[in-house]
């Protein structure tokens, strides 16, 4: 309990360079396939808090460091794109002190971290809608993706105040528009189109989706784009998420066979 604390009060732990046994790692899985895009439920964190008798929000606090050590893993390994489920427009029925709090990480990760996703050429972006989002989250979002702006490397995506259902609702009353404007004809739709239409446009789609804490449910989470990932649940809560067992899940999807549907 006390070692907890002073692990929650320390913070975040300084940029470690890999061990060797992490490059020798990391190196090892570079000759399997990987996936281009990994997607990622990031669950667990209030259920960690209480099983240590810490505040729901420690449990948020350690899982920002998390983000940050999977950040860093993706990238090393060569992973193009890793999206993040940060905030649901369901968890607008939290405690409001709870959103607060969540609402101040997209500038507590700017302040601690926008050096390092320079360093790493890291370019950000957000899936989900900015209305309803405090002005202070929002101003964090543009200052990180502004500045990341020209950055080449790993597409790192925030979904935040995002839901698949209205995301799919959105992308038909913007079609519904376009036909309706001469902008396209009905004719010209298909699932290529529509896709275009989505948060995630121009990305391609998720090849692994992990979810951490042991719920087995896709939760409203890139329901179009997630038709033929390989999915996996682990119940380790997000704070107890770790490099290691990313790769863990890496390796299990090489070892997976991919069918896409065929036999
Ligand atoms: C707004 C909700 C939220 C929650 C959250 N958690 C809480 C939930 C899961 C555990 C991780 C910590 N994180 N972690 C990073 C961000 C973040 C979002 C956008 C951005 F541009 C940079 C960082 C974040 N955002």
């Amino acid at each position: 309990m006390i070692q907890t604390l002073k692990q929650w009060l320390a913070g975040y732990k300084a940029e470690e360079t890999p061990s060797e046994s992490i490059q020798r790692k990391t190196a090892e899985l570079q000759k399997g396939p990987l996936p281009r895009h990994v997607a990622m439920i990031m669950d667990g964190n209030g259920r960690w808090a209480k099983k240590r008798g810490l505040p729901r929000i420690a449990g948020h606090r350690a899982g920002m460091q998390t983000v940050c050590d999977i950040i860093r893993a993706a990238d090393d390994l060569g992973i193009e794109v890793l999206t993040l489920y940060s905030f649901s427009t369901e968890n607008w029925k939290r405690p409001k002190e709870e959103i607060n709090y969540l609402m101040g990480l997209p500038e507590e990760f700017l302040k601690m971290y926008l050096n390092e996703i320079m360093e790493r050429n890291i370019h950000v972006r957000m899936l989900g809608q900015e209305e309803g989002l405090p002005g202070h989250t929002v101003n964090a979002l543009h200052r990180l993706k502004e500045a990341t702006k020209d950055n080449t490397g790993l597409e790192l995506c925030f979904a935040m105040n995002y839901g698949s259902r209205s995301e799919i609702l959105r992308a038909v009353e913007r079609i519904i528009d376009d036909v309706k404007s001469g902008k396209m004809d009905k004719s010209q739709l298909n699932e290529s189109l529509f896709s275009s239409y989505l948060f995630t446009a121009n990305l391609p789609e998720p090849d692994l989706m992990i979810r951490t804490s042991g719920e087995v449910r896709i939760s409203n989470f890139m329901l179009w784009q997630l038709a033929y990932s390989e999915l996996c649940f682990t119940e380790v809560q997000w704070p107890d998420f770790s490099r290691e067992r990313f790769y863990q899940a890496i390796e299990d999807f090489q070892r997976r066979s991919r069918r896409y549907g065929a036999v």
